[in-house]
């Protein structure tokens, strides 16, 4: 475990795990973490929808299939919406104000990717809840963790074992999957500043060295210093 301390310039800086059902999100992040606590970082990790009491209790109905499926399309991203204010509002702001950095799995482009493909949805909407739900509390880092949909499914349902039901966004047919990656990639390419793509289809140890050589840049050019950051900070 390397002893070096970091020196912190001003904010905090916000990451976001994005991608499809399995890929890797959590247990990226879980690397990620490691990494940036030898640094003296301590990172503040949480999840969307969730990370405070009230988006817990969204998050529950929400991805409850027979509660949230009567709701609707509107009510669904109104939801996600509420649970996402709340935790900027509760968790996030106070962190980067703090200087921390935030790592958050999913968040706005979720949004953007799931209830986006909704064509009941207008994209006026949409963007209205979400300059409403996060104003100006835009990721600075969004990591979109991207591969074969079919690999994710199969590891999401290895993870969760033959006995436990599937969540609601889990059931859907593997062309959706499909065309939510096709919508993270357009987001990437849309945002190249914010947004990179990670290929998730290698070894959980491949991917979070790439994490690290992308995380480390921006928090280099954010002003963070890493006092021996030619030094490879050694892991487990
Ligand atoms: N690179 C990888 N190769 C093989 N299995 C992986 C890899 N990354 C994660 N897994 C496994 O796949 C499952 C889903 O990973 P997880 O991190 O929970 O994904 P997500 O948070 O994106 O849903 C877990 O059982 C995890 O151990
Ligand atoms: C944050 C967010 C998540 N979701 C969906 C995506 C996921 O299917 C689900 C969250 O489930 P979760 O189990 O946290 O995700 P993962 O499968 O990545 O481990 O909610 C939305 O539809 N909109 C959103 O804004």
């Amino acid at each position: 475990m390397s002893t070096t301390k970091s020196i912190r310039k001003g904010p905090g800086f916000f990451i976001s795990f994005e991608g499809g059902e399995g890929v890797g999100k959590s247990t990226q992040i879980r690397k990620l973490a490691e990494r940036l606590a030898e640094l003296d970082f301590s990172p503040t990790i949480s999840r969307e929808p969730g990370g405070t009491a009230g988006a817990e209790a969204v998050r529950h109905v929400v991805l409850d299939k027979a509660a949230a499926e009567p709701f609707g399309p509107q009510m669904e991203a109104l939801l996600f919406a509420a649970a996402r204010l709340d935790h900027v509002e509760n968790v996030i702001k106070p962190a980067l104000k703090r200087g921390n950095v935030v790592i958050i799995d999913r968040f706005m482009d979720s949004t953007r990717v799931y209830q986006g493909a909704s064509n009941d949805l207008d994209s006026d909407f949409l963007r209205t809840l979400e300059r409403v739900a996060i104003h100006e509390t835009s990721p600075d880092l969004t990591l979109i963790l991207d591969m074969d949909p079919k690999i994710g499914l199969d590891r999401a349902a290895e993870r969760r074992g033959a006995d436990v039901d599937v969540d609601r966004f889990e059931r859907e047919t593997l062309a959706k999957h499909q065309a939510r990656r096709a919508a993270f990639l357009e987001i990437a390419a849309a945002e190249p500043d914010r947004c990179k793509v990670v290929d998730a289809s290698g070894t959980i140890e491949e991917i979070a060295d790439e994490i690290w050589t992308v995380v480390q840049e921006a928090l280099g050019n954010a002003g963070f210093e890493f006092n021996r950051s030619d030094e490879k900070v050694h892991h487990s």
